[in-house]
């Protein structure tokens, strides 16, 4: 067993209960005759220059948390990398080619996506398409869409479900408040920013909020301070982005993979590996560990 990974019986037992009756689609079995198609295809899309680990965080936890195949679509003139060389089964484009793939079952922007005038244009021509798979809007997608007020109307408009994932300081830049006010009513937050984009919230932080489009609100409790760290974020976007290629519906992957995320850090901390110093990269192999013993054998 990897050293980190050995929690006591009791506490692989109340996380076992917990996610078999919150979120009981993650436990699922794969059917035996399943192949990569059946686990569908996730793009993300984000990794200006200088940032390209922030895909690279995404893209390999989406891996690890079950997802057929997963694409990474880069804001980069040219690719940074031929191939990764410590994660080569991630397929790798420059976010223009990717726009062009009629094969993809949901799609995850802004991850280290930066906020530059490409970003924009590729960001608006997605909006624009009012058709699209789901769609999950992260960090830099965030503040790009916090300073370009008539891209609301075109999330209203999607036909495919929407998220939002925010920390605190990304939900201020979009309600034009400051972070206090935010931490000051989290959930009045949520379901203000649910209600104006017609959206799924993810309102991060300790006890991450989980709102849906009516304002329906679940508190997520796992979770702890090592994840108070560069690229966190990103990786739950992987998580969730996973999950709703997988057919989790939208809620369950919301709420599960939040949960999900938390619990594989206080896995990682419970063996020692944390909270200081915790790293976002070892959370998608405490995922992977987790999600397979929640599986319910039949
Ligand atoms: N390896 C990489 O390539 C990484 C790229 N990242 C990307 O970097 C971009 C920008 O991230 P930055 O960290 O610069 O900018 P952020 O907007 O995330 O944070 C800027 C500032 O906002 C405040 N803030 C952030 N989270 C807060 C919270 N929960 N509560 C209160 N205040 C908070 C802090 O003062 C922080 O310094 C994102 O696109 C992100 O995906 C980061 O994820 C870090 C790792
Ligand atoms: N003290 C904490 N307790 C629980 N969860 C935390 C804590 N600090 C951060 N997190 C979680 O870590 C993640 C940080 O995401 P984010 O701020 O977007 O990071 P990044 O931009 O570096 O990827 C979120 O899921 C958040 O809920």
């Amino acid at each position: 067993m990897p050293p980190y990974y050995n929690p006591t019986p009791e506490q692989l037992n109340h996380w076992q209960r917990h996610a078999r009756s919150a979120f009981p689609a993650l436990c699922r079995p794969r059917a035996a005759n399943s192949h990569k198609g059946s686990h569908g295809t996730l793009a993300l899309v984000g990794g200006c220059v200088g940032m390209s680990g922030a895909l690279v965080l995404a893209g390999s936890a989406a891996l690890k948390s079950g997802c057929g195949k997963v694409w990474l679509g880069f804001m980069q003139t040219a690719l940074p990398l031929p191939v990764l060389p410590q994660q080569p089964e991630i397929m790798l484009a420059t976010a223009t080619d990717l726009a062009q793939r009629t094969d993809i079952t949901a799609c995850a922007v802004g991850c280290g996506m930066g906020t530059g005038a490409a970003a924009a244009a590729w960001l608006a021509a997605l909006l624009a398409q009012a058709d699209k798979p789901p769609l999950l809007l992260d960090a830099d997608a965030l503040n790009l869409l916090a300073v370009n007020p008539v891209w609301q109307h075109h999330l209203q408009q999607r036909h495919g479900d929407t998220l939002l994932t925010p920390h605190p300081a990304e939900a201020a830049r979009l309600l034009q408040c400051s972070t206090q006010a935010i931490e000051a009513n989290r959930p009045a937050a949520a379901q203000q920013l649910a209600a104006r984009f017609r959206a799924w919230v993810v309102l991060k932080g300790r006890h991450t909020l989980i709102t849906s489009p009516s304002g329906q609100i679940s508190q997520n409790h796992s979770g702890n301070p090592g994840l108070a760290t560069a690229g966190s974020g990103d990786v739950l976007t992987g998580i969730i982005g996973s999950l709703l290629v997988q057919g989790i519906p939208t809620a369950q992957a919301a709420i599960g993979g939040v949960w999900l995320h938390g619990t594989a850090a206080d896995l990682l901390v419970a063996g020692g590996c944390g909270p200081i110093g915790l790293t976002a990269g070892e959370l998608a192999d405490a995922a992977r560990w987790l999600r397979n013993r929640l599986v319910v054998d039949t």
